[in-house]
């Protein structure tokens, strides 16, 4: 399904990108400002045993993060759930990404900010421990739907009824479950799809459908497949373009791991049939975005010293247009889970 993994660190450590100005052409490594990205009081990395990267923000993590298999060392499903949850942080922290809310603005959105995803993630963490656990039990789609649905009402509850992350509890949530199921990682390249397509693909296609949802209604007027078809095909998108893009954009950059996740962030909107784009800008705004993004990665993307400037730029380009690509946003966040599980300690 993908190449070999990549041997290079993830050094997502610290990456959020926090306190830069949209549009201020920031963000040049070169300059020197590498201090500004930050995800809060410095934390080594070392205690954190399956991702070098993701350092889950939960108060059990700020150092103390046991190894697992380490004395007092925190259950597999825990700890799976600490860093599907650290990834929707990083993604939250993730700027400019167009259209989307960051820690910076709330991009195409009126009805939600940082605080309603920061929200939202903390809500999910025990959700995919659960979903985790079911993977390790050999739990069928049926029972992961349930956990799902349990996932969904208590995003609502944290949201004040806002959709902040459906598309990431159902994918990431899948992913969960596989790396419970498939134990302790590294894991080999390309596992984690591979077994949610083999196990599950069948009852993901088959399951029931919300008529009346946004992506469904969209799958079924452009006729695309959307996060379901994503998921039961073991997340080609992710292992064919997020996931090479993370990696060529973090050695590009290797200081500067918030580029590397808008390198990341733009390939999967540029490559993605996100059903979001669809549903709020019809055929004419799903192209513009995919077009645009597609640009942005031929004229040079990350590797450009401007890249800065022209990601904010393509941002308030989307926001003009009201478009959020937050299937992307969600693939961001699974790509960085599956990278870390790739990578290991
Ligand atoms: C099977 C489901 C995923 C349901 O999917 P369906 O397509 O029927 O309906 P949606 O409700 O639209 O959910 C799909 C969400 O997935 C994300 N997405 C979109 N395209 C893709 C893609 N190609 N690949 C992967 N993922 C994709 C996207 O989620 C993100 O965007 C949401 C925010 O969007 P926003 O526009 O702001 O808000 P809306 O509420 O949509 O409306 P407006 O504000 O614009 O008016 C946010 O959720 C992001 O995460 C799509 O929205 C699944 O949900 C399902 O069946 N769940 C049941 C539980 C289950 O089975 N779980 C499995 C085990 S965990
Ligand atoms: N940061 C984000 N902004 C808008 N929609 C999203 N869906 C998932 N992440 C998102």
């Amino acid at each position: 399904m993908t190449g070999a993994p990549s041997p290079s660190p993830s050094p997502l450590c610290g990456g959020g990108w926090a306190g830069r100005k949209a549009g201020s052409g920031e963000g040049n490594p070169a300059s020197g400002r590498e201090a500004a990205l930050t995800l809060g009081p410095a934390r080594s990395c070392t205690v954190v045993p399956l991702s070098a990267g993701l350092r889950p923000d939960t108060p059990a993590s700020q150092g103390t993060l046991p190894r697992r298999g380490g004395r007092g060392a925190v259950a597999p499903s825990a700890h799976l759930a600490a860093l599907a949850v650290a990834a929707l942080r990083l993604e939250l922290d993730t700027y400019p990404k167009p259209g989307l809310v960051s820690r910076v603005d709330s991009g195409s959105h009126a009805d939600m900010d940082a605080a309603t995803f920061a929200a939202s993630a903390s809500a999910l963490e025990p959700h995919f421990a659960a979903l985790a656990r079911a993977g390790a039990a050999g739990l069928a789609m049926p029972a992961l739907r349930r956990i799902g649905l349990e996932a969904e009402a208590a995003m609502r509850a944290a949201t004040g009824g806002v959709n902040t992350h459906r598309g990431a509890i159902f994918g990431l949530g899948l992913l969960a479950a596989a790396a419970g199921a498939l134990g302790p990682g590294p894991l080999p390249a390309g596992a984690l799809g591979a077994h949610v397509r083999e196990r599950h693909a069948a009852g993901i296609l088959g399951g029931p459908e919300l008529l009346h949802a946004p992506g469904a209604r969209a799958r079924r007027r452009h006729r695309i497949g959307g996060a379901p078809a994503e998921a039961a095909a073991g997340f080609p998108t992710l292992y064919r373009v997020g996931l090479p893009a993370l990696r060529r954009a973090r050695a590009l950059r290797p200081s500067d791991a918030n580029a590397a996740r808008v390198g990341c962030c733009l390939a999967l909107v540029a490559a993605l049939e996100d059903t979001n784009l669809l549903h709020r800008g019809g055929e004419g705004g799903y192209r513009f975005a995919r077009d645009a993004a597609a640009r942005f990665d031929r004229a040079g993307g990350v590797a450009r010293d401007d890249w800065f400037a022209r990601a904010a730029a393509l941002h308030r380009a989307f926001v003009a247009r009201r478009l959020s690509p937050g299937g992307a946003a969600d693939l961001l966040a699974m790509t960085l889970f599956v990278d870390a599980l790739e990578t290991g300690p």
